[in-house]
Order: C-alpha cells, then structure tokens, then sequence
C-alpha cells in the first residue's frame, strides 16, 4: 500500500503521480471503512482527497499553514499527518476529533466545527507572518456552504483591502448539508456554465483559426471584451481578490500543476475548485445529503439507516400541523434542514419556509424583521450554533420583546461531534436577557402545548431539546399546558429532585420507588415556578441539568431562592467547567454526574443515600 510509506506529507514528495493516485484510492478506502464503523463526515471527506494531496504535495505542512473550514472535511488530511494509525479512533472517546484540531496535530492550524472561520484565521496569520517578516504560505481551504457565513464575507472584505498574500480554495460542491442557497452559489453555477462555455469555445476557436485568421482575430478581441466583464462581475474581483478557475477539483495533476503556479503569486488569490460530494462512492455521490453525515453503516451494502424518531421530528411534524392552523407562522433554518427536522416542513409549507445558509446571525434578525411585520417566526436552531447569533437575540428580538420562538435543537452534550457541538451554554447566555422566556419539554407532547402556547404568548421564547429519539405524539393532539408551572411527577419526602429534559430520565431512575425523593419537572426555567420552589423549600433539593453547571438552572434556583430569602440544602449537578470531548452521550453524562449514578452519589452526600445502604 503506498498509504504505507506516508508518515507525514513530506513523504508525498517523492510519490509518482500514478502512486499519488494510487494513494488516493486507499485513502477513500480507509475514510469509508472507518466512518462505517465510527460514524462521521464521509461525503465531504471523500469530496476532498485530491485537494488535500494536491495542497500537501506542494506546500510544506506544517511550515505552511494549511486551514480546513468546518474541518469536518480533512479525514484525508489527518490519514497523511501522521494519524493513520489512530484512523480506527475518529470520533470515539478519547480518540481522534472528527474536526481539525490545533491540540490533536502541528499540522492542524486551527480548531474548527463551526463553519466560516477559516478567512479570518487566514487573515490574522498573514499579517502575523508579515509582522514577523517570516516567509510561509497560508492556504485556507472553505466550502461553498462555509462561504455562506457572514464572517466568510467579512473577511474576505478586509483580505481584499490588505492585499496580504494568501491562497483561498473555494471547494464548490454545490452542497453545503442540503442543497447551498444564496446568489454567490447560483453565481458559481454560471460560472461553471462558462467554464462549459469557454472549453466549447476553445474548440471553437482552434477551427476558427485554421479557417480564417481574421475572423479569428474579431472573435478574439469580443472574447477580452467579454472576459473583461464577466471578470468584473466577479465579487472577488470587487473584494480586490484574485480568482482562478474553475478547475476541476478531482484532477490530480491539474491541481498540483496549478497550485505550483499560485504558490508564487503575491496577494490574496482565490483557486475555485469544482468537486464532487462524495466522490468514489456511489451511493454518497448519489445522496450527499444523507451521506454527508452517516452513523455506521455495512461499506460493501451501505444502506440508509433510520435513528428512530427523534425530537427533531417531533418538532418538524408539530410545526408542519401548527402552520396549517396560524397563517402567520413562518420557520427559518440557518443551513440545518435535515437537522432540525424540516423537510416535511420545507415541503408543505414551501412559501413559510426559509434556508439563510450558513449564518445564524441573519436567521434571528431575519426573524426580527418578519415579526415587526405581523409574521410569528420559528427559528429552528442548535444551542451551539445559537452562540453565534447572540447579539442578534438581544439587540434585534430581545429588546423589543418581539414575537420570535427559538426552537433549539442538540440542547445539551450531543456525543461524537464533540466540544465544538455540545449545545451546553444556551441557558446562561439566554436567561440573562429580559423578556426572554426559557422553557424545556419533558416530551412530544409537552413540546407541542409549548409550541402552541408561545405562539398565543407571544414574545421571545426559547424552548430547548435534547439530541435524542422521543415517543412520537399523536397527530393534532395540542394539549394545555400551565405556562410557567412545575410538575410534580413523584411525590417525596425528604429530598425533590428538579430536572427537565433528558435528566428528567435520570432522576425518575434515581429516584425509582424510594418514597423520600420526589422528582419534578421543572419544565420552565425562566421563569422559574417560584411558588412551587418556595413549598419545597423545606425538603432537600437536589437540581440536575445537562449544561454547564456554572450559569445554568441551578444557579437560577439558587438566586430565585436567596431572593425569597430561603435556605433549603441545595446541590447543583450539571457538567463541569472544562469542554467535554467527543465521545458517547451517556458515557459523558456519566463523567459528568449527571446521570442516575451521580445523581444517587449526590443525594447520598446530602444524606439521603440509596435505601440499600440503611
Ligand atoms: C459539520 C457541521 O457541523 C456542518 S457541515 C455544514 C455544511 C458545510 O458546507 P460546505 O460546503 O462548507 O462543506 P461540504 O460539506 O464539503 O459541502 C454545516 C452547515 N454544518 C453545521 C454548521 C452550522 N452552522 C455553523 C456556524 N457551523 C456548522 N458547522
Ligand atoms: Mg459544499
């Protein structure tokens, strides 16, 4: 195997073109039989084997600092830095991350999961570079979904005006998770038409020339006249960046051949490389949506596999129904249709339904603008990606307490995808900001009433749930829900465990039938049901969340307690103050103590241990 002999990308240097190649085949190999097993992000990974060969072979990693936006696409780029044989470890616990991570390899420059971040990295280690009067080349390599990011257009704003050298690689595969929205990708369609064009046109001329010079000549002056304005409709163009291509992004030779010729160019150069989302592997090529992100799966007879119903889906089907009953319903996604459940939405309601692309920023004000226009927007969101829209909850929904609902999706630890994805801040960056209500379902159907409710309420309301299957509802079944009440689903007495959510789960096992420890839903966080806390100050209390302990519920409970003036024995459970990696949720509940376990443990140190240990 030639992957044998690559220990790090300096070993590219001596490979023939046909090893290369070669090489290129055992990596799509190895990236399939891994993700069959591991999980992880094989479409774009298989999307991007011959740019990362490509880029590898002719810069000098980690001299060269080569950057991956999103990172999700670089398995190729760790097979060959040094990380083939912990390969088998993507993903799992303790083992390789499954984006680029600074702390994992010299040869990852930055840590990414979160898209669009790659330009300006590039950008601040160009002018450190220069700053140094160091020479080495920063090359960063984003996708068209990434390029969606405002932070992307941003940087490429002041790129652009700085002139620093640096090599942008567009990777256009005409996908970002689902299709790639925006006029910049519609643009880039055209020009791959041009491209059509300019090959057909390039025969064109070599007949031309053969039949008459002169006429050759006209058309070659009209083809600059044209050049001239396609070339200045290129926003590169206006962003002061030079734009090569498009080239195919699967042409080995072509790219390296390329590559060595912009390496030497000064200022900031944009390669547009055209590639194929999941490239050599038939099923992923014919459905990189599904197959962007697969769990495991048989590589010889890759099947789709379904994870069971989910709490996205029970979103996706309460809003479906919820549209037909309020006209004024509007969702919008910031590039995570499949994630957050939307496609049967997107489907019946096409003309309430809206894909920004990569930036949650422009989603929430979106929806601040629908709702200061009598529209009830649902922004469907993960907590983490949430992080970057935060000023845009305050400034453009929060102050003036406009009717936006925040459906948010992977609220909690969501497992492989790791510290970049737990969805573990939402709470303590939301429940500061006033007029905003904060509520969590215990179930579909609490889910549902909620959705409903706030959509009477009005105002902004967030209402968060866990990555996790839940028991479908019945269609058309809208409960009635107490807004802002607890539940008391087991009575105790000596001690109430307050949870909500997926440790709802765990303190109802925690507590099993041992009549000393009640257990309440205590489905809404902001505001809290002060009345049912104040009656159960006189027991012990125990709060449980899955989010960071510091700032969360529990610290709500104990502020709400100490303004009452109230000084029950309180214990707060939630995840330490350090990032989780990647790993199995429950095996990261149970590092955290928030599962049944921790919670027994917890109860036992407040003096009411398990009944076993009388
Ligand atoms: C992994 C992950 O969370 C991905 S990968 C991806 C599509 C990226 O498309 P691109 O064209 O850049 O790459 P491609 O897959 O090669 O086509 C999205 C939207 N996400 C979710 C997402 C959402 N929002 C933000 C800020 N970051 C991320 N990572
Ligand atoms: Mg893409």
């Amino acid at each position: 195997m030639v992957l044998d002999k690559v220990n790090s990308p300096d070993d590219l240097k001596g490979l023939t073109l046909e090893e290369l190649l070669a090489l290129a085949e055992e990596i799509r190999s190895e990236i399939i039989r891994v993700t069959a097993q591991n999980g992880g992000h094989l479409a774009s990974s298989l999307g991007a084997v011959e740019l990362v060969l490509a880029l590898h072979r002719v810069f000098q990693s980690p001299k060269d600092r080569i950057l991956f936006d999103v990172g999700h696409q670089a398995y190729a780029h760790k097979l060959i830095t040094g990380r083939k044989d912990r390969f088998h470890t993507l993903r799992q616990e303790g083992g390789l991350s499954g984006f680029t991570k600074v702390s994992e390899s010299e040869h990852d420059a930055i840590t990414a999961g979160h898209a669009s971040t790659s330009l300006a990295h590039a950008l601040g280690m160009a002018i450190a570079r220069d700053l140094a009067k160091e020479d080495y080349h920063v090359v960063a390599v984003i996708g068209d979904g990434a390029l969606t990011g405002g932070m992307a257009l941003a940087a490429l704003n002041k790129i652009g005006e700085l002139g620093k050298r640096m090599l942008i690689i567009l990777n256009d595969n005409e996908m970002s998770i689902s299709e790639n929205v925006g006029a910049l990708n519609k643009y880039f369609k055209e020009l791959q038409i041009r491209k059509w064009v300019q090959d057909a046109e390039k025969l064109g001329r070599s007949i031309l020339e053969h039949i008459s010079p002169k006429l050759f000549g006209l058309v070659d002056r009209a083809k600059e006249a044209a050049k001239l304005i396609l070339h200045q409709e290129n926003p590169f163009y206006a962003w002061g960046i030079r734009y090569i291509g498009p080239v195919d992004g699967h042409d080995l030779k072509g790219l390296i051949h390329i590559l060595e010729h912009l390496k030497e160019l000064d200022g900031p150069t944009l390669l547009h490389v055209v590639t194929k989302k999941g490239k050599g592997y038939k099923v992923a090529e014919a459905d990189p949506i599904y197959w962007h992100g697969p769990s495991g799966f048989d590589p010889l007879r890759p099947e789709k596999v379904s994870k069971g119903y989910t709490w996205s889906q029970a979103f996706g089907d309460a809003v479906t129904e919820l549209a037909y009953l309020e006209p004024r319903l509007f969702v919008l996604t910031p590039a995570m249709r499949e994630g957050s459940g939307l496609v049967r939405y997107s489907v019946e309601h096409p003309d309430r339904y809206l894909d920004v692309g990569i930036c949650e920023d422009v989603a929430v004000t979106t929806a601040a603008g629908m709702a200061l226009r009598g529209l009830k927007p649902i922004v469907a969101i993960y907590s983490t990606f949430l992080q970057r829209a935060y000023d845009q909850v305050i400034h453009d929904v929060a102050i003036e307490a406009l009717p936006v609902i925040f459906a948010i999706d992977r609220a909690g630890v969501v497992g492989a995808d790791g510290a970049t994805h737990h969805g573990v801040f939402d709470i303590a960056y939301l429940r500061t900001i006033p007029n905003l209500q904060i509520a969590a379902p215990k179930d579909a159907l609490e889910l549902r009433a909620m959705l409903k409710k706030a959509l009477e309420i009005g105002g902004p309301i967030a209402i968060r749930y866990p990555r996790d299957n839940v028991e479908r509802a019945p269609e058309g079944a809208w409960p009635e829900i107490p807004w802002g009440r607890w539940e008391v689903l087991k009575e105790g007495t000596e001690a109430y465990i307050l949870a909500f959510g997926k440790t709802l789960k765990y303190a109802l096992e925690a507590a099993s039938d041992d009549p000393r420890i009640g257990v309440v839903n205590a489905r809404f966080l902001k505001p809290l049901d002060r009345e049912m806390l104040k009656a159960l100050a006189r027991y012990r209390l125990l709060t449980v969340e899955d989010h960071q302990r510091m700032g969360g519920f529990g610290s709500a409970v104990l502020e709400a307690l100490n303004e009452m003036g109230l000084k029950p024995q309180v214990k707060v459970l939630g995840l330490p103050d350090r990032f989780l990696e990647h790993g199995s949720i429950p095996s990261l509940h149970r590092q955290a103590g928030i599962d049944a376990e921790g919670i027994r443990k917890a109860l036992a140190e407040m003096g009411v241990p398990p009944t076993y240990e009388r």
